[in-house]
C-alpha cells in the first residue's frame, strides 16, 4: 500500500492524490484546497446514510429470508407474501403519475435508438476501440463472424476468401435493397453510384438508371461526384456510408466498386468502472480514472501490435463529409460515453476518513469521474463528448426508491462541489435489483429531473431474484430460470413504465448484454426482440457486435414502436413477484451433477483470472464449449445458484467439492497457454483463486444481496499482496 497524504480530515492514498494534483486539477478552475475540502464535507454528509442503507438491505433481506422459513409449500399464499412485502416496506405505493424533465440530453440518448456498448474502462485498448466503435464495417463484421456460414467454400481461410467476400456483398447489397430502396431495380444490379443535380443515380447498366425512392435518404458524399468516395445514407436516425475503391481488393470483386458499408453502430459507450473490471484498491482506481480522464481530454493513446503490426490508437475525429448541394456536414466520429460508477456496497482504501475508515467507493467514483469529465464540460478539447454539456454517469445495483434518492442528493452535492450548474450531471437507473424493479416508478421519480435511462440488467436481477428468495426453496435450473414468469414481466414493465413516465424522446429504455461473443448469427436472429419491445437501446459486448445489433434499428424504427405501445399498457406487479422456485427438483443425478460442473466452470474460469491477475471480465466456455461473457454479475448468478441448492440439500457439499476440482482441471487445461497463469489443481488448498471460488459458493448466502465483489476484492488484495 502506498504512503499517504492527510489533507482535510481525510488520508488519501499518495497515488491517488498526485493523480487528481498533478493531472486532473492544474487545467481545472477549481484549487486544490477548495476540491479536497468540498469533497471531505460530501463523505461526511454521505457515509453514515450510505451504511444506513445498507443496514436497511440486510434487514430487509433478514426479514424475507425469516417470513420463508416460516412459509414453507403449502403455507405459502402469494396474497399474504404481497401483504408482507408492503408491510416491511420493501414494496412501497406507487407516486401519482408524472413524466420525467431532464434537459440538455444529446441526441444520440434521447432521439436515436441504436446500440449500446460495454467496456472494461481498465483495458486502454479495448475502451479506444469502444469510444470508436460509433463507425464500424459492416463487411468485417460479415466476413470475421459466423453471420456468413463456412458453406460451399465460404470458409475463413488465413488468406482472404473471395467465395466467402462474394457472400458478403450479397447481404449488403440486400441490406442495400431492403433500407435504400431504389425506384425500380436493385442494389445488385448497380454498376455505378454517382451524383447528378444533387441526387443520387444508380447506373444498372449502359442503358439503364435509377435513383432512390426517397431521395432525401443520400444525405452526404466524399470525392468527385461522378466518381464519389464515400455516400452518407441516413434510415430510422441511424447513418450508414458506402465506400467505393474499385482498387481495393473488394472493390475489385465488386462490379460497382464497393469496398465496405460503414455502418453507425455504437451510438452510446459505457465506460465501466464497475462489473467488468477488478478495481480492488487505489492503483486500480487511478488506473481506471486515468483512462476516463484520456477519454474526457481526447488525449488518450495505446500502442497496440497486431498481426505482427504495431501502431498508435488513438481517439477518432469527427467525420466530414459535402451535403448534396455541397454544404459542409459533420458527423461525430466518437461514442458517446457514460461512465459507469460502482454502486453503493463497497468502500476501497484508496481513501480512509480520520478514524480509519474506508471510505464508500460510489462516493469517490461519483467525485472523481465528475471532476474528471469537466474536461468535456468546459470543452478542452476538439473530441467533445457531450454537445450539451452533460455528464453521464450509470449508477447500478441500486435497491429501490431511497437509494435512487441518495444518488441523486449525492450527485446534487457533487455539482455544486464542481459548481456545475444543476442537474448536469445525468443517471442513467440500472433496473438490476428486484426492489428497484417492483418500484420501478418511485425509483424513476427519485431521479426525474436528471435520469436518462433505465436498462434491464437482467444478469445481476437474476443474481438478486435468487439471493432475495434463498429460503424459499430450490430454484429451478439456471437455464431454466430464463423460462419462469418474473423474467418477462420484468422487461415488459420496464418498457411499460418507462414510455408511462414520458421517456420516448428524451431518454433511453434499455436492454441488456447479449453474453455469447462469438454466437454472432444467433444474436443476429434474436436480439431484434430488443428493439420490437420498444427499447431504444440494448447491450452489446464488443464492437463487432455493436455494428451487427445496427441492423436491427434499420429493421424496426423503435419510436414508432413506443408510439404504438403507450396506448394501453398495464404494469404487470404480481407476476414480477413470482419466484423463479423449481416446479419438479427431482433431477436425475446426471441432471444434477451437469448444472454443477457448469456453474464450477464458469465460476472457476472467471475467478482465476480476476483474483490472480485483475482481468475483471473474460470469456469462458461452459461445458458445451460456449464461449460465455463472465463479469461479476454472471459470477453472481452461478455462486448464488450452488449456495442455493446447496442449501436446500439438492447437492451436497462433497459434491460440490467434486464438482470444483474436476472443473478447475478443466479451466487449467483451458489457460495452459497463459504463461501467467498459476494452474489451481497443482495446490487446491493454498490456490488463492480456487479457495475464493469456493467461499463464493460456501459463503454465498452470507453474501449481501448475493453480490460476489466482497470476496472478489479481499482475495485480490490477498493475491496482489503476495
Ligand atoms: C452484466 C454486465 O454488467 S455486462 C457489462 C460488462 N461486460 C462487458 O463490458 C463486456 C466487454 N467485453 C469484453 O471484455 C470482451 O468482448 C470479452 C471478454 C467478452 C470477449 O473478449 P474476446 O472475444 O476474447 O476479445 P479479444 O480479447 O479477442 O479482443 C478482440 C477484439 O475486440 C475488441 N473488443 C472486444 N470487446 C470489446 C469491447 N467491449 N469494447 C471495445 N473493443 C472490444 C478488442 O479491442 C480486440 O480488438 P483489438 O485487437 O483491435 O484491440
Ligand atoms: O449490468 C448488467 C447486468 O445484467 O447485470
Ligand atoms: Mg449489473
Amino acid at each position: 500500500m502506498s504512503s499517504r497524504v492527510n489533507i482535510a480530515n481525510l488520508k488519501v492514498a499518495d497515488c491517488l492524490y498526485q493523480f487528481i494534483e498533478q493531472q486532473v486539477l492544474p487545467d481545472l478552475p477549481i484549487s486544490s484546497d477548495n476540491f479536497w475540502h468540498k469533497f471531505s464535507t460530501i463523505i461526511k454528509t454521505f457515509m453514515p446514510l450510505n451504511q444506513q442503507l445498507l443496514a436497511t438491505r440486510a434487514s430487509l433481506q433478514q426479514q424475507i429470508d425469516q417470513w420463508h422459513s416460516e412459509h414453507q409449500g403449502n403455507n405459502f399464499h402469494f396474497a399474504d407474501y404481497k401483504q408482507f412485502l408492503t408491510d416491511i416496506g420493501y414494496l412501497t405505493e406507487p407516486v401519482s403519475d408524472f413524466t420525467i424533465s431532464t434537459e440538455n440530453v444529446d441526441a444520440e440518448l434521447a432521439q436515436m435508438a441504436g446500440p449500446q456498448l460495454v467496456v472494461p474502462i481498465m483495458n486502454a485498448r479495448f475502451a479506444l476501440n469502444a469510444v470508436n466503435a460509433r463507425w464500424g464495417s459492416l463487411y468485417d463484421a460479415l466476413y470475421g463472424t459466423d453471420v456468413i456460414d463456412e458453406t460451399d467454400g465460404a470458409e475463413k481461410s488465413g488468406t482472404y476468401n473471395p467465395v466467402r467476400g462474394a457472400k458478403v456483398i450479397n447481404f449488403a447489397r440486400d441490406f442495400l435493397d431492403q433500407y435504400l430502396p431504389l425506384t425500380h431495380g436493385s442494389h445488385r444490379q448497380a454498376a455505378q453510384y454517382l451524383i447528378e443535380e444533387q441526387r443520387l443515380i444508380v447506373k444498372l447498366s449502359e442503358q439503364q438508371q435509377s435513383t432512390l425512392q426517397l431521395p432525401e435518404q443520400f444525405i452526404g458524399y466524399n470525392g468527385e461526384q461522378h466518381h464519389p468516395q464515400q455516400l452518407l445514407f441516413k434510415h430510422n436516425g441511424l447513418h450508414f456510408e458506402l465506400n467505393i475503391n474499385a482498387n481495393s481488393q473488394i472493390g475489385q470483386q465488386d462490379q460497382a466498386g464497393i469496398c465496405d458499408i460503414l455502418m453507425e453502430s455504437a451510438l452510446t459507450t459505457i465506460m465501466d468502472c464497475e462489473d467488468s473490471v477488478a478495481a480492488v484498491d487505489a492503483e486500480d482506481k487511478v488506473v481506471a480514472y486515468k483512462n476516463w480522464l484520456g477519454l474526457n481530454k481526447g488525449t488518450l493513446s495505446e500502442t497496440v501490435t497486431k498481426g505482427g503490426h504495431t501502431f498508435t490508437r488513438t481517439m477518432n475525429q469527427d467525420r466530414h463529409y459535402l451535403t448534396p448541394d455541397n454544404q459542409p456536414l459533420v458527423l461525430s466520429g466518437r461514442s458517446l460515453m457514460f461512465v459507469r460508477n460502482v454502486g453503493h456496497l463497497m468502500t476501497n482504501n484508496a481513501i480512509l476518513t480520520a478514524d480509519n475508515q474506508e471510505v464508500p467507493e460510489g462516493i469517490l467514483d461519483a467525485m472523481v469521474t465528475s471532476l474528471i469529465a469537466l474536461y468535456d464540460v468546459y470543452q478542452q478539447n476538439s473530441l467533445t463528448n457531450s454537445k450539451t454539456g452533460s455528464i453521464y454517469i450509470v449508477k447500478p445495483k441500486m435497491h429501490g426508491p431511497e437509494e435512487v434518492a441518495f444518488a441523486n442528493q449525492l450527485f446534487e452535492q457533487v455539482e455544486l462541489a464542481l459548481e456545475l450548474p444543476k442537474n448536469t450531471i445525468k443517471m442513467g437507473i440500472m433496473d438490476e435489483e428486484r426492489r428497484t424493479s417492483v418500484n420501478l416508478k418511485n425509483c424513476i421519480y427519485q431521479a426525474k429531473e436528471r435520469v436518462v435511462f433505465i436498462n434491464t440488467g437482467f444478469l445481476d436481477r437474476t443474481g438478486d431474484e435468487i439471493h432475495t428468495s434463498m429460503a424459499a426453496g430450490p430454484m429451478a435450473r439456471k437455464a431454466d430460470i430464463k423460462l419462469t414468469p418474473w423474467i418477462s414481466a420484468y422487461e415488459d414493465n420496464n418498457v411499460i413504465i418507462g414510455l408511462a413516465c414520458g421517456f420516448s424522446g428524451k431518454a433511453q429504455i434499455g436492454k441488456g448484454m447479449w453474453p455469447i461473443p462469438d454466437h454472432m448469427a444467433n444474436m443476429l436472429s434474436t436480439k431484434i426482440a430488443h428493439p420490437r419491445s420498444g427499447a431504444n437501446t440494448a447491450w452489446v459486448p464488443s464492437p463487432t457486435a455493436a455494428t451487427l445489433h445496427a441492423l436491427h434499428y434499420h429493421e424496426i424504427d423503435v419510436f414508432a414502436r413506443q408510439n404504438q405501445l403507450t396506448q394501453g399498457q398495464t404494469a404487470a406487479q404480481d407476476a414480477l413477484l413470482t419466484i423463479p422456485l423449481a416446479q419438479d427438483h427431482h433431477w436425475s443425478e446426471e441432471e444434477i451433477n451437469a448444472e454443477l460442473d457448469n456453474n464450477a466452470q464458469g465460476i472457476l474460469g472467471y475467478v482465476v483470472r480476476w483474483v490472480e491477475q485483475g482481468i475483471g471480465c473474460s470469456k469462458v466456455p461452459d461445458i458445451n464449449h460456449i464461449g460465455l461473457m463472465e463479469d461479476r454479475a454472471t459470477l453472481r448468478i452461478s455462486s448464488q445458484h450452488m449456495a442455493n441448492w446447496l442449501k436446500h440439500n439438492i447437492c451436497s457439499k462433497e459434491q460440490v467439492i467434486a464438482s470444483m476440482k474436476k472443473m478447475a482441471k478443466v479451466v487449467d487445461q483451458q489457460n495452459s497457454g497463459d504463461a501467467d497463469y498459476r494452474a489451481m489443481s497443482d495446490d487446491f488448498e493454498h490456490s488463492i483463486a480456487f479457495q475464493a471460488a469456493c467461499d463464493l459458493i460456501f459463503k454465498g448466502e452470507q453474501q449481501p444481496s448475493g453480490y460476489t465483489e466482497p470476496l472478489l476484492h479481499q482475495y485480490r488484495l490477498r493475491a496482489k499482496a503476495n
